[in-house]
C-alpha cells in the first residue's frame, strides 16, 4: 500500500488530504502537525475549520485510510510520498521584511525529513512557497542524506476557500512540477498516477519545478489584479454615475475576458492573495526587475486604497465623525462560507472605525469573538504563523462588541456595514432593522448583496461600491 504523510493539517492539509484518502481507497494518508489541539479537533466531532462538505469527506475515511496524528517524526519515516503544506507567512523582520516569504516552517519540515528518512522520499511542496525553493530544499534533503535519494515536486493547490471540496472534485488543472531527470519524471509519473484516480489526464499538467512553483504565484497575481481592476472601476463609477456591476457584465462578456472574478467589493482578503503577491514583488526586486515589482505592487496599493475609501464613505456619510456612534459590522470572514478571517477586509474596516472612535457590534455566522478580537489586536502578518506561536491572551478592544444575531447588532445602531456577502444578510428584515435603529440609518454594503432601490424606500441612505450615488453621498469627499 502506498503510503503518504502530509505535514501540516491546515486549511490545505486537511481538505486535501481528505479529499486523497476519498478517492484512493488503496492509499494510506496521515495528516500530521505540531499543534495537538488542530490535530484533535481533526479527531473530534468539530472539525478545526469551516467547510462546506468537509465533514462529510472526513466521516466516510476517517480511521479508515485517513488518519490525523502528532507522531510527525513516525509517519514521516514510513510515507513514500510526504506533502509539505505548512505555513509560509510574509517575514516580519529581517532581511526581505514585509514582503518575503518566510520559509521557516518549511526549512523546519525539510530538516524533520533529513533526520527521520530511512528510505526514499518524493518530497510534494503543497505550500505556496517562492520560485527556486524547491533548490533550496534539496540541498537541506540531500546535505547529509545517508544514500537516501530525495525527488522534490512542486503541486502546487489551487483550491479557494468556501469552495475546497469541489474545487478538490473537479479541479481546473492539477499542476505538477519536477526535475528534468529519468527519476524527477518517475517520480511525477508517481504522483500523477494518485490524482488520475479522479482527475482526468488532460487535467493534469506537468512542467519544470520553477514554472509550477512560479504559475502558483502567477495565478494569484492575476486573479487579484481582476479584483484590484473592477475595484479601480468602481470609484470611476461613483464618480460619473455608472453603474460597476453594469460596467463588468458588458466588459466580462467579452470571450476573451470571461466573467469570473469581476465582482467590485471592499476589497479582497484571505491569507494568500497579499502574502502571494508580496512575494512575487520581492521576487522581482531580488531578480533586478524593479518595473515588474512596481506593476504588481500597485494591485496591493488599489486594494488598500478601497478599504481606505469605504472608511472613508462611512465616517463622511456621517457628518464627518462616527466617534461615539454605534455601527454594526455584519460579517466579519474574508468571504462567504468559511470562518477564516485571515486579512479579511473587515480588518482594515474595523480598526478605521475604531481610529475614529466608534464603537463596533460585530456578528458573523462564522467567526468567533476570541478570533475577531485577536484579529483585531494583532499586528500585521502574525496570524499567519502555527496557532501556538501566536500572542496567547491578545488585550481586548473595549469599543468592540460581538454579538449572534444581526438584529441584535444592528439594535440602536447609527450605521451598518455589510463586509462578508453572507447569504442571510440579503434576506433580512430591514424594515425591522430601520425601526430599532438611530435616524438617519445608514447602509454601507461593501459586497453589494443588498438592493439598494428597496432599502431608499425603506428610509435608509444606503452606499453600495461602484453604484450611483445617494444624493446624500454625493458631494461627501470619496478619497482617504
Ligand atoms: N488557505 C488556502 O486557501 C490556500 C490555498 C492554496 C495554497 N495555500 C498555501 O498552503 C500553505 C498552507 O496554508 P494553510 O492555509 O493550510 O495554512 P494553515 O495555517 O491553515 O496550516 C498550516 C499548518 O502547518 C502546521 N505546521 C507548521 N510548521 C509545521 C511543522 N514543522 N511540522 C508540522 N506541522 C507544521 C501548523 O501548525 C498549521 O496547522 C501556505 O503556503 C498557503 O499559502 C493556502
Ligand atoms: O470577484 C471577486 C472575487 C473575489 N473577491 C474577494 O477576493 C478574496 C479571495 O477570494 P477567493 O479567491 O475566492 O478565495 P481564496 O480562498 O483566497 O482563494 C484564492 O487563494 C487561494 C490560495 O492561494 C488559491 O488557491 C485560490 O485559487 C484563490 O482563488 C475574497 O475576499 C473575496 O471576497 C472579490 O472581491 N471579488
Amino acid at each position: 500500500m502506498v503510503k503518504i504523510c502530509c505535514i501540516g493539517a491546515g486549511y490545505v492539509g486537511g481538505p486535501t488530504m481528505a479529499v486523497i484518502a476519498l478517492k484512493c481507497p488503496h492509499i494510506e494518508v496521515v495528516v500530521v502537525d505540531i499543534s495537538v489541539p488542530r490535530i484533535a479537533a481533526w479527531n473530534s466531532d468539530q472539525l478545526p475549520i469551516y467547510e462546506p462538505g468537509l465533514e462529510d469527506v472526513v466521516k466516510q475515511c476517517r480511521g479508515k485510510n485517513l488518519f490525523f496524528s502528532t507522531d510527525v517524526e513516525k509517519h514521516i519515516a514510513d510515507a513514500d510520498i510526504i506533502f509539505v503544506s505548512v505555513n509560509t507567512p510574509t517575514k516580519t523582520r529581517g532581511l526581505g521584511a514585509g514582503k518575503a516569504a518566510d520559509l521557516t516552517y518549511w526549512e523546519s519540515a525539510a530538516r524533520m525529513i533529513a533526520d527521520v528518512s530511512k528510505s526514499n522520499k518524493i518530497v510534494v511542496e503543497k505550500s505556496t512557497v517562492p520560485v527556486k525553493t524547491a533548490e533550496a530544499i534539496e540541498k537541506i534533503l540531500t546535505h547529509n542524506s545517508k544514500g537516501i535519494e530525495y525527488q522534490i515536486l512542486s503541486n502546487p493547490e489551487f483550491l479557494a476557500e468556501g469552495t475546497a471540496i469541489d474545487d478538490l472534485f473537479k479541479p481546473d488543472r492539477v499542476l505538477i512540477g519536477g526535475r528534468e531527470t529519468p527519476e524527477g519524471q518517475k517520480a511525477i509519473q508517481a504522483l500523477k498516477a494518485v490524482y488520475a484516480n479522479w482527475v482526468p489526464e488532460d487535467r493534469i499538467i506537468c512542467t519544470n519545478l520553477w514554472s509550477a512553483e512560479l504559475s502558483k504565484l502567477a495565478a494569484n497575481a492575476f486573479l487579484a489584479q481582476r479584483i484590484s481592476s473592477v475595484n479601480a472601476m468602481s470609484a470611476l463609477c461613483e464618480a460619473t454615475g455608472a453603474d460597476v456591476a453594469e460596467v463588468s457584465h458588458a466588459v466580462g462578456k467579452d470571450s476573451r475576458i470571461g466573467s469570473k472574478f469581476l465582482n467590485s467589493s471592499v476589497g479582497f482578503g484571505g491569507s494568500c492573495f497579499q502574502k502571494d503577491i508580496l512575494n512575487l514583488v520581492y521576487i522581482c526586486e531580488c531578480n533586478g526587475l524593479p518595473e515588474v515589482a512596481t506593476y504588481w505592487k500597485q494591485v496591493i496599493k488599489i486594494n488598500d486604497y478601497q478599504k481606505n475609501r469605504f472608511v472613508n464613505r462611512v465616517v463622511s456619510s456621517m457628518f464627518n465623525t462616527v466617534s461615539g456612534k454605534k455601527i454594526a459590522v455584519l460579517g466579519f470572514a474574508f468571504k462567504k462560507d468559511t470562518g477564516d478571517t485571515r486579512e479579511t477586509p473587515a480588518i482594515d474596516v474595523c480598526k478605521g472605525l475604531l481610529g475614529d472612535k466608534a464603537r463596533v457590534s460585530i456578528y458573523d455566522p462564522q467567526v468567533t469573538e476570541d478570533q475577531i478580537q485577536r484579529d483585531l489586536s494583532m499586528n500585521k502578518f502574525d496570524w499567519d504563523h502555527p496557532i501556538h506561536l501566536q500572542p496567547m491572551s491578545p488585550t481586548t478592544v473595549k469599543q468592540v462588541s460581538v454579538v449572534w444575531d444581526a438584529y441584535e447588532a444592528t439594535k440602536d445602531a447609527h450605521g451598518i456595514c455589510i463586509l462578508t456577502e453572507w447569504d442571510e444578510f440579503k434576506n433580512l428584515d430591514y424594515q425591522r432593522i430601520y425601526d430599532n435603529m438611530q435616524k438617519p440609518a445608514f447602509v454601507f454594503d461593501g459586497r453589494n448583496i443588498v438592493n439598494p432601490e428597496k432599502l431608499r424606500e425603506i428610509g435608509f441612505i444606503v452606499y453600495s461600491i461602484g453604484k450611483p450615488l445617494d444624493a446624500w453621498l454625493r458631494d461627501m469627499p470619496a478619497v482617504a
